[in-house]
């Protein structure tokens, strides 16, 4: 028999208590081991219109719901018994008429009343928003027929309320055609067995040993670890023949991709680098390939997770020797001295940003080379006669940092880069990066000189809208093409509708890369539904305490515990409202930085920056002032237009980042006049 597990059961799985959760894997393993054990006492769910459900004895309260057909079982639903009787005598399993995948469908007549009666009532109010779209445009959409009627007449208040009925590639494609985006026709992929689908593999998984069925049972909340999406797993199997890269707005399981893909690779036998910007982004990567990996520990290849910084340290000192790099602070004042020495009449805000974009950024290291480097992403031109000048102030820069025995990072990651490419034997196969946006110009030349040319050598997951960072550069000058090689995610696991809406109108609809490549961000949809963001401005920073510690104080009357709650803030300097405010409501706060997760019972507080990685139940994003939020101090510093732009796009950016950290809840508020951003958000 085979035995197959879906994700209507571990989502019902993870609403049990432990106790329950503990009984219920001990009947699934002894249903694996043998289903024809009399203890598991079958019984038909005579009331289904599907009479291959049956249900399966956990104790005298617990019920599984099982779907027996020819020589597989499907373990469909867990619960207290007439709840699992309901459940059952309300779907059927079918196998999608279009496409062949196996999906399980409720069945529209026995769903309660009173839903549907509302969903009726409501849409005589509204335009109806699908009623144009015939049997064949639903079909395709995977809409089951006897759904038609609801889709047609669902408008914007019920859309998502019937959509909730709907086997999920159903429910998104309407969800699309409702904003006037047309789904693909659904791809016909001839398969013998409807479970083996790509979109059956979404929400079934065919266990093939005991270690599989506990490991999709121990954490069953974290659904991610056995099912995932179709695109998701096709950018985990498919080969590339060159770079390749995942992209999708917040929430759209890109680092799920990367992980899945760091296994798969490492199953075949290679030897993974899987890297990511900073230690707070390493550590949770390496939590969650843990869970990923469960019991599975021997893998046949390696996967090395480590932050950029580290992983350029470590492979120079193997490959080089020891290295000492400058610290910010001290590049600044090798650079004021170098300028104070030359007698050169230019600015120290000037020669700053010459150095850290161009000269070090970009590895130039003669004079020619600085009269034909890129200027990309810098607007100050210059005339050669300048240049010239100039370039006796970086000379002695070079100097110094020689004589200081310092190197810079990217300095380090460019003289790697050399050494790997002059045939140094890198010690991965696959690299594999995680965050993208926020590589730098030579951490990424090192990267491509590691693996660049290795079949299924380099890949990325990362959203430009999300680069709070580094600056934006060429991907192709240092010869990395993805063009082609570049696909979206489109289902969002983590956010609710309404928050997704909501911030996404904080970024373009299309975003434009470097290299000229669109990023198309419409037509994402959520895979859950949630209360509407609360978007507020007070008059002065107490009422905005008190307000927020009022929605903090419900927050936790809503059965959420205090660290599934995040307080976040442009910068440490807002840290005192935030605690101010955390203190009110009777709660203690946990500073969340790269080197701590969240601590139970404490509400976890973090600056923008650092909330990157993170996910919380409900989210503040608080004290969002005007000169707060764009940084007053960085629109200042901006030295021309290009630099101006890109303190706006990454300011933007910040608040993206923090307000998409929310799954179900989310308060941004700020004191007046407040930031300009928030306009947006209340549009
Ligand atoms: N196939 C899936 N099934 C269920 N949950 C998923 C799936 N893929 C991702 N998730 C969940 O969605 C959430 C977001 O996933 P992930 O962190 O990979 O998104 P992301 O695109 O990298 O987000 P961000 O851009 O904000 O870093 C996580 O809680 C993850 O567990």
């Amino acid at each position: 028999m085979t035995l197959i597990i879906s994700d209507s059961f571990t989502d019902s799985l993870g609403k049990l208590t432990n106790q329950e959760q503990a009984a219920v894997k001990q009947t699934a393993f002894d249903l694996q081991v043998d289903p024809s054990n009399p203890g598991l006492s079958f019984h038909r769910v005579d009331r289904a219109k599907d009479k291959d459900f049956w249900t399966v004895r956990v104790n005298r309260d617990i019920r599984i719901v099982v779907h027996k057909r020819g020589g597989s079982m499907l373990l469909a639903y867990v619960d207290h018994h007439d709840d699992a009787y309901k459940w059952a005598e309300r779907r059927r399993l079918e196998v999608h008429p279009r496409t062949g995948a196996a999906q399980i469908v409720e069945i529209r007549e026995r769903v309660e009343n009173i839903v549907v009666k509302r969903i009726v009532e409501e849409a005589v109010r509204k335009p109806a928003l699908l009623a144009a779209e015939t049997d064949e445009a639903l079909l395709d959409c995977g809409v089951p027929e006897d759904w038609f009627d609801d889709v047609r007449r669902a408008t914007e208040d019920t859309i998502l309320d019937v959509a909730g009925f709907l086997p999920a590639e159903a429910s998104e494609a309407i969800l699309n055609l409702a904003v006037g985006i047309r789904p693909e026709t659904p791809a016909v992929v001839p398969v013998e067995n409807p479970f083996e689908h790509p979109d059956a593999q979404r929400r079934f998984r065919t266990l093939e040993n005991q270690d599989e069925l506990r490991h999709a049972m121990d954490e069953p909340w974290e659904k991610w670890t056995v099912f995932l999406h179709p695109a998701q797993r096709e950018f985990v199997t498919r080969n590339f023949n060159g770079p390749a890269r995942v992209i999708g707005s917040a929430g759209t399981g890109k680092t799920v991709v990367a992980l899945h893909r760091a296994v798969r690779l490492a199953r075949e036998g290679g030897r993974v680098l899987l890297t990511t910007f900073n230690e707070a982004l390493a550590r949770a990567l390496k939590t969650k390939l843990a869970r990923l990996l469960g019991n599975d520990k021997s893998l046949p290849g390696t996967i090395v997770i480590q932050n950029m910084l580290s992983t350029g340290i470590e492979l120079y000192e193997a490959n080089i020797g020891d290295v000492s790099l400058a610290g910010a602070g001290q590049v600044g004042k090798f650079l004021e001295e170098a300028l104070a020495a030359s007698e050169t009449p230019l600015s120290v805000g000037f020669v700053n940003d010459e150095w850290n974009l161009i000269i070090d950024g970009r590895n130039v290291r003669s004079s020619e080379d600085y009269a034909t480097v890129s200027r990309t992403g810098r607007r100050v031109r210059m005339a050669s006669s300048k240049r010239d000048a100039t370039w006796g102030v970086f000379e002695a820069m070079r100097k110094r940092l020689d004589d200081a025995n310092l190197k810079t990072r990217a300095g380090m990651f460019y003289e790697l880069a050399d050494v790997f490419r002059d045939g140094t034997e890198a010690p991965f196969d696959h690299v594999i990066v995680d965050e993208a946006q926020d590589v730098s110009e030579a951490e990424l030349t090192c990267l491509a000189a590691i693996a660049g040319d290795r079949p299924n050598g380099l890949f990325f997951a990362g959203d430009i809208g999300q680069r709070i960072f580094r600056p934006a550069f060429s991907w192709k000058s240092v010869g990395v093409e993805i063009q082609g090689r570049s696909r979206s995610l489109k289902v969002n696991y983590r956010t609710s509708h309404q928050i997704r809406k909501t911030t996404d109108v904080l970024l373009p609809e299309k975003l434009t890369e470097v290299d000229g490549q669109e990023e198309n961000r419409t037509g994402v949809v959520s895979v859950f539904e949630g209360p509407d963001p609360t978007i507020r401005a007070f008059d002065d920073p107490d009422i905005e305490s008190d307000a927020v510690s009022n929605w903090l104080s419900q927050r936790c009357g809503d059965d959420i515990q205090p660290h599934e709650i995040g307080v976040i803030v442009r910068s440490v300097e807002q840290f005192e409202r935030a605690i101010q405010a955390i203190e009110n409501a009777g709660h203690t706060h946990h500073e969340l930085s790269g080197m701590s997760a969240s601590v139970h019972g404490k509400i976890g507080l973090a600056t923008m920056h650092l909330a990157k990685g993170l996910e919380f139940r409900a989210v503040v994003v608080m004290a969002c002032d005007d000169g707060i939020v764009p940084f007053e101090d960085r629109i200042q510093s901006a030295r021309d237009e290009v630099a101006l732009e890109e303190v706006f796009a990454t300011e933007r950016h910040l608040l993206y980042v923090a307000c998409t950290r929310a799954r179900d809840h989310l308060l941004v508020t700020g004191v007046e006049p407040v930031s300009e951003f928030l306009d947006d958000l209340v549009r």
